[in-house]
C-alpha cells in the first residue's frame, strides 16, 4: 500500500504487543502510549527538510548549525484519544503548536461527528502531524485531513498507532499525498469497527472511561 510506512523498530513492537494485552491497566495503557508517540514522531519526522545557519561556536568562531526549515509543525491531536499521544510527541517537538480537531465515531452509522476544532494561525504554512492511536474505517481521519486542506495545510501527515488496512486504503484513495505512520497495520475491522487484533477501544483506556 502506497504512502503507508510501518515503523517496526523492535522499542515500538515490544510496546505495541503490551498494550495490546487484555489486562493492560489504564496507567500501563497511557504510559505505553506516549512511549509510543515518542518513538513514532522520531521516525515521523526523518524526511523534515533541513538548512543550514551561521552560529556563533564555544570558540568565538562562526560556525554553521543546522535547523529544521520552515514554520514550526502543528500537532493535531484528534479528541479524545489522539491526547493520550500528545505528551509523547511534544517531547520531540517542544516548539510545536497544537491544533485540536474533536470527532467522535457515531456507534451505529460508524461515521465522525465533528464537535469541536481551533488551529493555530497560519495553519496553512505548517507541517500538520494528525495524531490517532486508532485508523479503523479512515472516516475520522478523512474528516480531520479535509478539514486541514480547507484552511490550507499542503504538507499533512498522520500518525496512528494502529491501522486497519480497509481504513489506510480509504485515507489512500482520498488523500494520496498524506503519508500514514503506524506500528501496526493490523487484520482487519470486525463487525462494530473495531480493528482485530488492534487494542479494544483506546479512548476509553487512556481516559479511563471503559465500561466492566
Ligand atoms: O477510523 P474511524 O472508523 O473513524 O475510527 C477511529 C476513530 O475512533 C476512535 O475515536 P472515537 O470516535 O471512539 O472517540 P474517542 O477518542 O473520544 O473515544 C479513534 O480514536 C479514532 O478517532
Ligand atoms: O478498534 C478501534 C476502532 C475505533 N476506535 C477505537 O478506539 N478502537
Ligand atoms: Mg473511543
Amino acid at each position: 500500500m502506497s504512502n503507508l510506512c510501518i515503523i517496526d523498530h523492535p522499542l515500538v513492537q515490544h510496546k505495541l504487543s503490551l498494550m495490546r494485552q487484555q489486562d493492560c491497566s489504564t496507567y500501563k495503557f497511557r504510559t505505553l502510549t506516549n512511549e509510543l508517540a515518542r518513538l513514532m514522531a522520531y521516525e515521523a519526522t526523518r524526511d523534515f527538510p533541513i538548512e543550514d545557519y551561521d552560529m556563533m561556536g564555544w570558540e568565538g568562531n562562526i560556525i554553521q548549525g543546522k535547523q529544521i526549515k520552515g514554520k514550526t509543525v502543528t500537532i493535531v491531536p484528534i479528541l479524545r484519544a489522539g491526547i493520550g499521544m500528545l505528551d509523547g510527541v511534544m517531547d520531540m517537538l517542544p516548539t510545536a503548536k497544537i491544533s485540536v480537531v474533536g470527532l467522535q465515531r457515531d456507534e451505529e452509522t460508524l461515521q465522525p461527528v465533528s464537535y469541536f476544532d481551533k488551529f493555530v494561525p497560519n495553519v496553512s504554512e505548517r507541517t500538520a502531524l494528525i495524531i490517532d492511536p486508532m485508523l479503523a474505517t479512515g472516516g475520522s481521519m478523512v474528516a480531520t485531513i479535509d478539514l486541514l486542506k480547507s484552511k490550507g495545510c499542503k504538507d499533512i501527515k498522520a500518525l496512528v498507532i494502529v491501522a486497519a488496512p480497509e481504513g489506510v486504503k480509504v485515507v489512500n484513495d482520498a488523500h494520496p499525498d498524506v503519508t500514514i505512520y503506524t506500528a501496526a497495520l493490523d487484520s482487519h475491522l470486525n463487525e462494530n469497527g473495531y480493528i482485530i487484533p488492534g487494542l479494544g477501544d483506546a479512548g476509553d483506556k487512556i481516559f479511563g472511561t471503559v465500561h466492566h
